[in-house]
Parts: C-alpha cells; sequence; structure tokens
C-alpha cells in the first residue's frame, strides 16, 4: 500500500471547469460554472440559443480566455499550455482555418502530418462518406460535407479528447448517422468527447452525462436516465375532449403536483403518478362530461426536462 492520497472522483479527468465566467461588456455569457468529464466518456452541453456553450467550448479550447474560474483539460491549463494541448486535443473548427481552394482529401492529409500516428485518411474519408469528394477544392463542398471534413480534421491526429461543437449542426439523416456512429467509436477507443448540441436524440444517444445550460449556468446534469427520471416518479399525459379549466382541475390534485397543457388538448400532470391521482382526475373529468381519449403514464423526455428547467423549447 502506498502513502499517496487518491482521488476517488476521477484520478485523471479529461476536463476539469470551476467557477468559469466569462463575460462580453455588460453581458456574462457563462456565469460560473462547473464541469466534468470523465476520461474516457461523452459529455453532451444541452443548452438554449445564447446559453453559454459556445463560449465555454472555446475557453477549453484556450481560444478565449476567462475572466475568472479554474479550468483544467488533460490536467494542464488551455491558456498557457496551448502547444502540448494541440497535439492531444482535438478541435472540430467550424470552417475556420480551411484554404477555400484546398481539396478536402489535401486537407485531411495535412491535418494528419501533424501527428505522429495518424488515423488512415482513406479509412477516415469512407468512414465519413466524403471519398467522392476527396478531390473537391473546400468551397465546393456543400455545408455538411464541410462539416464532416471538419469532425474528419479534428480525429485524424487519435486526440485523447475532442470537442465538438454541434457536430451534426446541418447535417441529412444519412449523414448525421455516420457521425453519430464515428462519435461512439471514439468513446469505444477510450477517446474523452465534450460536445454542444441542440439535438435531444443526438445527446441521448450519445452522452454518458448530460449537463444543462441556461444563462451561462448549470441547471441540470446527469445520466439521461438520471434526467429524465428526476423529479418526477412518473409522468401522466392524457388527452380530453371538452372544456378543461387547468387551475381547477389543478386544485383538486396533492400539493406538489403540477398540471399543464403542453399542446392544446393535451395535460401532463407531473408529480408522483399514484392510482389516487389517475382517480381525481378522471373524476373530475366524468362530472365535467370531459371525454379522456387517451391517457398514459410516462418518464419525462428529455426535452420535457429542459421546457420545465429551462422554460424554453431547445431551440428557441
Ligand atoms: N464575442 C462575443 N462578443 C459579445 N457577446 C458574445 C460574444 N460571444 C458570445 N456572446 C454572447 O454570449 C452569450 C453566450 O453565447 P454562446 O455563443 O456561448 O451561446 P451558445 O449557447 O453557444 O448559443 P448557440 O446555441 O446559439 O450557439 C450570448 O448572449 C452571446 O450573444
Amino acid at each position: 500500500m502506498s502513502g499517496v492520497p487518491v482521488d476517488i472522483e476521477d484520478p485523471k479527468p479529461a476536463l476539469r471547469v470551476r467557477g468559469l465566467v466569462k463575460k462580453f461588456g455588460t453581458r456574462t455569457a457563462v456565469n460560473g460554472l462547473d464541469l466534468d468529464l470523465p476520461a474516457g466518456s461523452v459529455l453532451a452541453l444541452l443548452g438554449p440559443n445564447g446559453a453559454g456553450k459556445t463560449t465555454t467550448v472555446e475557453i477549453c479550447e484556450g481560444f478565449t480566455a476567462p475572466d475568472a474560474g479554474v479550468v483544467e483539460v488533460l490536467g494542464l491549463d488551455p491558456g498557457s499550455d496551448n502547444d502540448e494541448l494541440r497535439r492531444r486535443v482535438g478541435v472540430m473548427l467550424q470552417g475556420g482555418g480551411a484554404y477555400p481552394g484546398a481539396r478536402a482529401g489535401e486537407m485531411l492529409r495535412l491535418c494528419a502530418s501533424y501527428s505522429a500516428e495518424p488515423l488512415d485518411v482513406d479509412w477516415l474519408l469512407t468512414e465519413l462518406g466524403l471519398t467522392e469528394v476527396e478531390r473537391t477544392p473546400y468551397r465546393r463542398l456543400s455545408g455538411g460535407q464541410q462539416q464532416r471534413l471538419a469532425l474528419a480534421c479534428a480525429i485524424v491526429g487519435r486526440p485523447e479528447l475532442v470537442f465538438l461543437d454541434e457536430p451534426t449542426a446541418g447535417l441529412d439523416a444519412h449523414a448525421r448517422i455516420l457521425v453519430w456512429e464515428l462519435i461512439s467509436r471514439l468513446r469505444d477507443d477510450g477517446v474523452s468527447v465534450l460536445l454542444t448540441t441542440h439535438l435531444m436524440d443526438e445527446a441521448e444517444e450519445l452522452a454518458d452525462r448530460i449537463v444543462i445550460i441556461d444563462a451561462g449556468q448549470v441547471v441540470a446534469s446527469g445520466t439521461p436516465e438520471e434526467l429524465t427520471s428526476r423529479g418526477a416518479d412518473g409522468e401522466l399525459r392524457f388527452t380530453a375532449v371538452g372544456d378543461v379549466d387547468v387551475v381547477a382541475l389543478g386544485a383538486v390534485l396533492p400539493d406538489g403536483y403540477r398540471l399543464t397543457e403542453s399542446t392544446s388538448g393535451t395535460f401532463v400532470v407531473v408529480g408522483d403518478v399514484t392510482p389516487n391521482v389517475i382517480t381525481a382526475i378522471t373524476a373530475w373529468c366524468a362530472a365535467r362530461d370531459v371525454l379522456i381519449t387517451d391517457l398514459r403514464v410516462d418518464t419525462r423526455s428529455l426535452e420535457d426536462v429542459f421546457l420545465s428547467l429551462t422554460g424554453r423549447e431547445v431551440r428557441s
């Protein structure tokens, strides 16, 4: 036994952020953010427009200096250990750094040449469906092809950690699946991934942990399963034909229950769904000749969680 104390949380996290603050003039883009990305896992940052996701990622990448807080990327400071991090971290740049006249294959081979042990370029082009455009100049690529090439450039050097800011934005369904498969494979190979996304299904499909941020602060975090079950042992949804007074029906539910009309004629009760709660609702409706046409007990979707925490749709 050695006498060295062991950090039981995570001895070598890929990313650790504490109390991060970034202001742009009077606007606070990031307001005391904490993040943890255990090595070899995928963390999704989910938040509405302007939540501070890109600013956070750019600070972690070393492109933007924070006003306060601690950021450790692979145990290093992205502000001062840039040279070492550039070798070990993959960054997906949105069109940045591309020579418009350079061909897709040339660009990827150039990125590969910076690495001692790059992935096989031809294999990567095939995986991302880019083989046909290998000789196409960057400026002639479609937005989706440019996006996939940016991802290829980020990972060709076999990084330990990859930052992906909205990796599938603007991709069609087929290309999105290709990218999802590649990100899953990265994780299987032990690569750590921080991604930002607006897409609930993307976060649920790929992430080991999700951090929901709003106005530069963490409003919830956990595994997809934890987030969708938190705060509600269940959720009751029903559709009704007739006049439902939300306030009056809400009043027959026990304290702490929340009833909302999610879309016209569809209602959601958040709280512990017991037989008594179901009876109270159906009895109230029967007494007013309101016909319930559909009633089911569900766990909340990530979309519902997001809406209830931020008050907004994820694409607000
Ligand atoms: N360079 C900048 N100068 C001034 N304000 C900025 C700058 N960059 C970001 N902001 C502001 O900081 C806030 C957070 O922006 P950020 O781009 O980080 O959010 P985001 O969550 O990535 O949003 P989106 O999903 O729309 O990309 C926004 O209010 C934005 O307008």
